[in-house]
C-alpha cells in the first residue's frame, strides 16, 4: 500500500507545483491520475518514483517511511516508474534493458512474452540497440516491458500511451488488465486516456497542483469533462475543456 501524506513539491520560481496532496493506493489496486496539462501528474509520478524530491509530506510504502530514500532504493523497495519520455541507452540492446530491469538473465521465451505483451515481435527487437534509431513508440514499448519485468510493488506509469499506435494500445490495455487481475502490486497510471480511465479501481483529478478529486472510478469518470457534453455535466464537472477548474 502506497500512502502519499501531505505531498508538496516546488521548484525556486514556482513554489507550489503540488499542494497538501494526501493520496491512499493499496495493494492491489489500480489507480489512474489525469487532469489538466501542467496540473502536476508528472511531478507526482516523480516525486512518487524518486526522480523528484518532495518539499514536503511523506512518502511510506507498505508501512516504510521511503521519504528520504533516492531513486536506486526505492527502485530496490520495489518501486518501477515508466517515464514520460523514456530515457535511450546507446551500445545497450532491449535484450540487456529487459535482463537488467528483471535483476536476472531472462529466458528467450521470457524475452518474446514481455516484448509481446507490448506489441513488439522478439525476433526484430530483442537484440536491437535503444537507442536514437528507434522510434518514439517503440523506445516507449520496450520501456514498459522493462518495467513490467520487474517484479515490483507499485508500478507507476507516466503517460504510457503517448507514442502508441491503436493496435499497440490495445496491448496496453491487456497488459493494464492483467496487472489488474494479478492483485498482487499497485499501480499508478498517469493518463488522458478514456480507455485507460475505464480500466482504474479509483480516479484521481490533479488540477493545479491539488488533488480535486479522488474515488471510484463509476463516481468520477462521468464527471470529467468530455467537450460539448460538458455543459450537461456542469454541475459537478471537474475540469472543463479548456483545462479550467470549474468554478
Ligand atoms: N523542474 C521544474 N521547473 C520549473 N517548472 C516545473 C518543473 N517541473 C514542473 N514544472 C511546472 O510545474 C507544472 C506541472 O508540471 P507537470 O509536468 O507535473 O504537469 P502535468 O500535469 O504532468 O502536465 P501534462 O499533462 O502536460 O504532462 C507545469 O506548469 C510545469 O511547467
Amino acid at each position: 500500500m502506497l500512502e502519499l501524506q501531505n505531498i508538496g513539491f516546488g521548484v525556486p520560481g514556482k513554489a507550489d507545483i503540488l499542494k497538501n496532496i494526501n493520496l491512499t493506493i493499496k495493494t492491489g489496486e489500480t489507480v489512474v491520475v489525469t487532469g489538466p496539462n501542467g496540473g502536476g501528474k508528472t511531478s507526482l509520478a516523480k516525486v512518487i518514483a524518486g526522480v523528484a524530491e518532495a518539499t514536503a509530506g511523506r512518502i511510506i510504502l507498505d508501512g516504510e517511511d521511503i521519504s528520504d530514500l533516492n531513486i536506486t532504493d526505492r527502485a530496490r523497495t520495489g518501486i518501477a516508474y515508466a517515464f514520460q519520455q523514456p530515457v535511450r541507452f546507446k551500445g545497450l540492446r532491449t535484450r540487456d534493458l529487459l535482463n537488467l530491469s528483471a535483476g536476472r538473465e531472462l529466458s528467450e521465451e521470457e524475452l518474446a512474452d514481455l516484448l509481446r505483451r507490448v506489441g513488439l515481435q522478439a525476433k526484430e527487437y530483442v537484440d536491437r540497440s535503444v537507442d536514437t534509431k528507434l522510434s518514439g513508440g517503440e523506445i516507449k514499448r520496450i520501456e514498459i516491458a522493462g518495467v513490467m519485468a520487474r517484479d515490483a510493488k507499485l508500478f507507476v506509469f507516466d503517460e504510457p500511451e503517448a507514442g502508441i499506435d491503436l493496435w499497440s494500445f490495445n496491448s496496453l490495455i491487456d497488459v493494464f488488465n492483467d496487472l489488474r487481475e494479478n492483485r498482487r502490486q499497485s499501480t499508478v497510471i498517469i493518463s488522458h486516456q478514456e480507455r485507460i480511465l475505464e480500466i482504474a479501481d479509483r480516479i484521481a483529478v490533479i488540477v493545479k497542483g491539488e488533488l480535486a478529486a479522488f474515488g471510484p472510478t463509476a463516481e468520477i469518470l462521468p464527471r470529467l469533462a468530455h467537450g460539448p457534453e460538458c455543459q450537461s455535466c456542469s454541475e459537478t464537472c471537474l475540469v472543463n475543456h479548456e483545462g479550467e477548474e470549474v468554478q
